[in-house]
């Protein structure tokens, strides 16, 4: 699966000079980033320990790309210094990298003033803290002269979670007018952000029509000023459905107040492990793997064992008769599951297992409460 993700959407782009720099932030695992790897993927970078895992996986440093929001003095030293390119993100960052590195090489994050996702947290573009705006163009090209900087790349990222073309063609439209502005690019970047479907009967992004769209502007673009390379960054597309969050039902409570019947299904796992639900309200379809049967009896609430009552897996979700016991699959979970978790509460992550055909394998061992002491100084 995690492969015909990965060559679908490489395909659907026919422009000759296409690269694919996987955005890990959705799925750091190991064993995926080991296959992408031998695919020949680049990666999407946005924190140091990131381009340094990156780096010692074997990925070439030319196809490794740092984009950080935030970017402190330190981080962008121990990034040159690994031999990564920073894709700046701001003005106060551009002038700080001036002064430490001048006569190297940049990109620039753009943000076009448009931003789509599938939720407002998810919007990267528009009035977010993200990229250099378009009334900043101008200082930017300033200490660009200043510092003696060669900017090689444009990039933008509107979004995540992104299930429409059009969006990324305004965008794509306002980047290749700004690219007129600066001369000899190697590469435009259109960051990543394609969605999947997480609900039943959900529409599937449109591959070919992107691919298509997409293409044709870049050939056209790279007639009337000359070559570029055409980067994207995909991460959910990429790995979103190739992860199953496994947990187990271990109380279930049936309740009612006011006349109002309730069922809680609480597993053993919530929202430190996959925090999708209570952050954004997203769905997460979810089987109950025990059953034979996936006839929907009731209707309940699938909560953790965090001490939050926002912490849920799904609401209202109409569900076969769950048992005490019953392991719950929470499908589509292998972006932003795993990579998103943390150790509230005190509690251990699970351990990840890579599944290539009928072999298993342990990529990530379950953490121990010695795991959770280390950091302590006790
Ligand atoms: C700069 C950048 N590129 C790529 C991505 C990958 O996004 P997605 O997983 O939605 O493809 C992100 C995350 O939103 C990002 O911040
Ligand atoms: N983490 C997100 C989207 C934001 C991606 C990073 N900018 C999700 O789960 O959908």
């Amino acid at each position: 699966m995690l492969l015909n993700n990965y060559e679908r959407l490489k395909k659907s782009i026919k422009y000759r000079d296409l690269e694919v720099l996987y955005s890990c932030k959705a799925n750091n695992n190991i064993d995926i980033l080991k296959v992408l790897k031998e695919e020949g993927s680049g990666l999407d970078v946005v924190s140091p320990f990131e381009a340094l895992l990156g780096v010692k996986l074997g990925f070439q440093k030319d196809k490794i790309l740092f984009t950080g929001n935030n970017v402190s003095n330190e981080e962008m030293k121990f990034l040159k210094e690994l031999g990564i390119l920073i894709n700046i993100d701001s003005i106060s960052q551009l002038k700080r990298y001036g002064i430490m590195f001048p006569g190297t090489d940049i990109s620039i994050r753009i943000n076009p003033g448009i931003g789509y996702g599938h939720h407002e947290y998810a919007k990267t573009g528009g009035l977010t803290k993200f990229g250099i705006y378009l009334n900043e163009i101008e200082a930017a090209k300033e200490y660009v002269m200043k510092y003696n900087l060669r900017i090689r790349g444009i990039h933008i990222h509107i979004g995540s979670g992104i299930l429409q073309t059009d969006p990324y063609i305004s965008a794509l439209n306002i980047l290749l007018k700004i690219a007129n502005e600066f001369k000899d690019l190697e590469f435009i970047d259109l960051g990543g952000g394609l969605g999947i479907p997480y609900r039943p009967g959900e529409e599937k992004f449109d591959l070919g029509d992107f691919g298509e769209k997409v293409s044709s502007i870049l050939e056209d673009f790279s007639r009337k000023h000359g070559h570029v390379k055409l980067r994207i960054e995909p991460g959910r597309y990429i790995v979103g459905s190739c992860g199953v969050l496994l947990v187990r039902v271990v109380s279930i409570k049936d309740v009612s107040l006011n006349g109002k019947r309730k069922i809680f299904i609480g597993v053993d796992s919530g929202m430190n492990h996959l925090i999708r639900p209570s952050l954004y309200g997203s769905y997460h379809e979810i089987i109950d793997v025990t059953k034979a049967s996936d006839e929907k009896e009731i209707v309940a609430d699938i909560v953790g064992n965090i001490c939050e009552t926002g912490d849920f897996l799904a609401l209202d979700r109409p569900m076969p008769k769950v048992e005490e016991g019953d392991v719950l699959a929470v499908m589509d979970a292998g972006a932003y599951g795993y990579s998103m978790s943390s150790n509230y509460n005190l509690r251990p992550r699970p351990a990840e297992i890579f599944v290539d055909g009928s072999t298993a394998k342990v990529s990530r061992r379950r953490e121990t409460f010695e795991d959770l002491l280390s950091t302590f100084a006790v």
